[in-house]
């Protein structure tokens, strides 16, 4: 429910998106935010190709680059929430469709954690302009394949799969950070990467106060990679989201709130639905596998071991903030419990530098609760983080509990943990490809099934 206050302030405030730049490989997203109190505030977010787009032809470029302005702008949008965004130059039916969905969906989090129900409903306001392409439609085999790295365990499974079978792989990040740089060394592959540059007005919006929280970033990534591919020759950009992306963390306000929703098959739909022809095909390898089918497989590619890191404090903007595995967070523990049954014990401690976090929680009450929100206690909510559904991390418990080399061990004897093991045949279910929940070409879809 809207109160009239909200309704006023949502009318004054909010924020303008102007037509994106693009100069050879630079591109530069303006926008000009309207404070509560009437304060204007530019911004210019800036991301720099590791190729030009000169070449490339600018009917296929510059709708790909008008949604990337659009996704990128909740970032400053948010410190200006609730109220209206608008786009002067117009949208087409398929970019308000696209806007009003990653504002929605994507700002989902943020407008739980700020209390700000009125994001669901936030008005964009532009005139409607003419569709300037045709339609993208899946027709080219793949053949040379960007596949995104995030440093962690998904993209080395998909970047070792699409190896296997034959497929030129280029690797791509969105800026650069110690495991994606060490991911690409041990994968002795190509890495393109694009600088992406936020306005750091927005740091001093939020030092000062304003709404801040999770925008969906993998939304920006994705539409960075899919220029990307258009300036070096990709056919495809191949992202490693997995099917647990798609399952949301808690109903409210009559909205699923979903942490990982750029990652989701819904998002893929529709940034597949939002592409011009001509564009090369965004999909994701992993969409039909869930996380612990990932971590089995992962398992088995000892070599990215030494190099990998999940937890997100890897991947902060500032360099001075980063951390390798904290060990305390949500994404540590997840990735602790679904490689626990398909490594050596020995092995699995040495990555997180020599820690037991089973036994870790045994002495920290919040840790202890953070496993017992992860295999889904009744009660609590599943963390707000890239972390997959408490079916798999309760087939993942099941299955370390019966290793030799975790025998006995206090944590997993706790009766409350005891309490949440899987149910018989719900391993088989957890690991099981997803027929037809993926928007794979039957060629990348063998590819999929052998992970
Ligand atoms: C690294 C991280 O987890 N960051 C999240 C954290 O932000 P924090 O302040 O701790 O650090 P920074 O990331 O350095 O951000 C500084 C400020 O900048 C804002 N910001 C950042 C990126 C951006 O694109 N737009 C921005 O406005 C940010 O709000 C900070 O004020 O907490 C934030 C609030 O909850 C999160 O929004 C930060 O998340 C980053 C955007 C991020 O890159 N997170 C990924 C690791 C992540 O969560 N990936 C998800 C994908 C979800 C999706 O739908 O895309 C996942 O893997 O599940
Ligand atoms: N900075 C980045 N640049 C390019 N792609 C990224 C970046 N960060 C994440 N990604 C990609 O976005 C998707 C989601 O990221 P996610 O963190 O879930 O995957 P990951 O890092 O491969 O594995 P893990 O689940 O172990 O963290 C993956 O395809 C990942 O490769």
């Amino acid at each position: 429910m809207v109160t009239a206050a909200e309704e006023a302030q949502r009318t004054t405030a909010g924020l303008e998106c102007l037509e994106p730049t693009l100069n050879g490989a630079r591109i530069e997203l303006d926008y000009v935010g309207t404070g509560h109190d009437g304060t204007l505030t530019r911004f210019t977010e800036t991301v720099e190709l590791p190729g030009s787009l000169e070449h490339v032809d600018d009917a296929v470029v510059r709708p790909v680059l008008r949604l990337l302005s659009l996704a990128a702008s909740l970032s400053y949008f948010k410190a200006f929430a609730p109220g209206t965004i608008s786009v002067p130059g117009g949208l087409t039916t398929v970019e308000r469709t696209f806007l009003r969905e990653v504002t929605r969906h994507g700002l989902g989090e943020f407008a739980y954690v700020n209390d700000l129900p009125a994001v669901f409903e936030t008005p964009i306001d532009a005139p409607a302009a003419a569709p300037v392409a045709q339609p993208w439609v899946d027709e080219a085999t793949p053949r040379k394949v960007l596949v995104p790295v995030g440093g962690g365990k998904d993209s080395v499974v998909s970047i070792e799969a699409l190896r296997e079978a034959g497929y030129e792989v280029g690797l791509f990040s969105v800026n650069s950070y110690a495991p994606i740089e060490a991911t690409a060394r041990v994968a002795q592959l190509p890495l393109h990467t694009a600088r992406r540059k936020l306005d750091p007005e927005l740091f001093r919006l939020n030092a000062e106060g304003a709404p801040n929280g999770h925008v969906p970033v993998t939304a920006v990534n994705s539409l960075v990679g899919l220029l990307t591919a258009l300036a070096l020759g990709f056919d495809t950009v191949a992202f490693s989201n997995e099917a647990s992306a798609s399952f949301g963390n808690i109903d409210w306000h009559g909205v699923e709130v979903n942490h990982q929703w750029s990652k989701g098959l819904e998002f893929e739909r529709l940034l597949r639905g939002a592409l011009p022809a001509g564009a090369p095909r965004y999909v994701s390898l992993l969409r039909p596998v869930t996380e612990l089918r990932i971590a089995r497989r992962f398992a088995t590619r000892t070599a990215y071991h030494p190099v990998f890191t999940s937890c997100n404090r890897a991947f902060k903007l500032t360099e001075a903030d980063r951390t390798s595995w904290c060990g305390e967070c949500p994404k540590c523990r997840f990735v602790f419990l679904c490689l626990s049954p398909f490594m050596p014990r020995a092995d699995l401690e040495a990555v997180f530098g020599g820690r037991d976090l089973f036994a870790e929680a045994l002495d920290h009450a919040d840790r202890y609760a953070g496993f017992l929100e992860l295999l889904g206690k009744e009660g609590l909510v599943k963390p707000l983080e890239c972390v997959g559904e408490p079916d798999e991390c309760r087939v993942a418990l099941s299955l370390v509990t019966e290793k030799p080399d975790w025998a006995g061990h206090p944590f997993l004897a706790e009766p409350e943990v005891v309490a949440l093991h899987a149910a018989p045949g719900d391993a088989e279910a957890v690991l099981a490809f997803r027929e037809g929940e993926h928007a794979l070409t039957p060629d990348l879809e063998d590819v999929a099934r052998a992970v």
